[in-house]
């Protein structure tokens, strides 16, 4: 666990970077610091590796404070990401990623060993370890940079906005890769993003800071989103809260209605039906009136996906209805417009 204990920072010009933080970043989990520009993010993920120092209080490595840790031996334990990378220009992927197992002193055989493991752990083809990184893409920059941050097994991982320079498709990847690695190793994990999205969806605790430093909120993202603590907090998360909150609301309980599919265009009573294969796979909705065409659908996998989803799949047809599918795909049932009002009115006095 990290443990900030009114930490404060304040640069040799006046400037006041961070303003008696006091909060906790649980073991094996991601908390994620956020805010606008400015507001001492970076300045305090780099307290905690000491790339800075504090001026006041003190940070706590389980229950250690780093100020009696010398800087080396501190940062053997403490993988560092940042924003396009760093990686060093001159040097192959995979001495890149064996830059910290060469600095403990293993052999280069069983460094590189380690290398090629990791490449292949952040979803990379191991044929690029002998490419230079001007020879990578921005987003397989980026997951070296994770690689290298990985190679000596630190407990503890900060990463100051590590997929901001990247596209938001290749974004979205590295960040459910994140995800899928973190499950596997367990890291204690700071993250800093300006992006408040990115932190709802990465952060098991999500911290927003203010200009000065200060602590505004430190939440679940579902407590934040449905809880903000002020106008600040509120306004910083968007207008949008509300149907960002969906995506914490379970489609599990939904009301479907499974009357309404067909193998065939069939004349029925009900405005539209949902045509499906022999595999109760969806083909698209057919609503009486044009019967040489059918319409899109939009699915959603029943339990697994949120409410946001169910309500965006229910957006993309005309008919207004989201499709309910199972894990493979084969059609479970159909919410209609009224399923889904009453789910939204649950989730809202909720
Ligand atoms: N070396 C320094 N000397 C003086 N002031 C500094 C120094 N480094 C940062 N600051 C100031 O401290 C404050 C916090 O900076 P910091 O980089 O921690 O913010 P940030 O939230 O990470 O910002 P951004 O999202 O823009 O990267 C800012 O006002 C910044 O100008």
């Amino acid at each position: 666990m990290i443990t900030f204990d009114a930490v404060t920072k304040r640069y040799p010009d006046g400037t006041t970077a961070v303003d008696a933080l006091t909060l906790e970043a649980p073991t094996g989990e991601i908390t994620v610091l956020v805010g606008p520009s400015g507001c001492g993010k970076t300045t305090s993920l780099r307290m905690i590796n000491r790339m800075i120092d504090a001026s006041e209080g003190q940070i706590l490595l389980d229950g250690v404070p780093v100020s009696g840790i010398d800087p080396p031996t501190l940062r053997r334990g403490i993988g560092y990401v940042i924003q396009q990378a760093g990686l060093f220009p001159h040097r192959k992927i995979v001495d890149n990623v064996a830059t910290v197992p060469y600095l403990l002193g293993w052999d280069k055989k069983k460094a590189r060993a380690r290398a090629m493991e990791l490449l292949e752990r952040v979803g990379l083809d191991p044929a690029l370890a002998g490419r230079y990184p001007f020879q990578l893409s921005g987003g397989q920059q980026q997951r070296v940079g994770v690689a290298r941050a990985l190679a000596a097994d630190p407990p503890v991982l900060l990463m100051d906005e590590p997929f901001s320079a990247v596209d938001p498709i290749v974004r979205t990847s590295l960040q459910d890769e994140l995800l899928r690695l973190q499950a596997e190793l367990n890291k204690t994990i700071v993250f800093v993003t300006h992006d408040i999205d990115e932190a709802i969806k990465l952060g098991d605790r999500v911290a927003v800071l203010r200009v000065g430093g200060r602590l505004a909120q430190l939440a679940d993202p579902k407590t934040l989103l449905s809880e903000p603590a002020d106008d600040f907090v509120r306004e910083f998360l968007g207008h949008d809260r509300g149907i960002r909150r969906l995506q914490f609301v379970s489609t599990k309980g939904l009301r479907l209605r499974t009357d309404l599919t067909a193998r065939d265009r069939v004349a029925s009573d009900e405005p539209w039906s949902l045509v499906v294969t022999a595999d109760d796979r969806p083909v698209g909705w057919y609503a009486g009136s044009r019967p040489e065409e059918l319409e899109p659908y939009g699915t959603f996998v029943l339990g697994r996906d949120s409410m946001r989803s169910a309500l965006d799949a229910a957006l993309l047809s005309p008919s207004g209805c989201a499709v309910a599918v199972d894990e493979d795909g084969k059609v479970v049932g159909v919410a209609t417009r009224e399923a889904l009002d009453e789910a939204l009115a649950e989730a809202a006095d909720a």
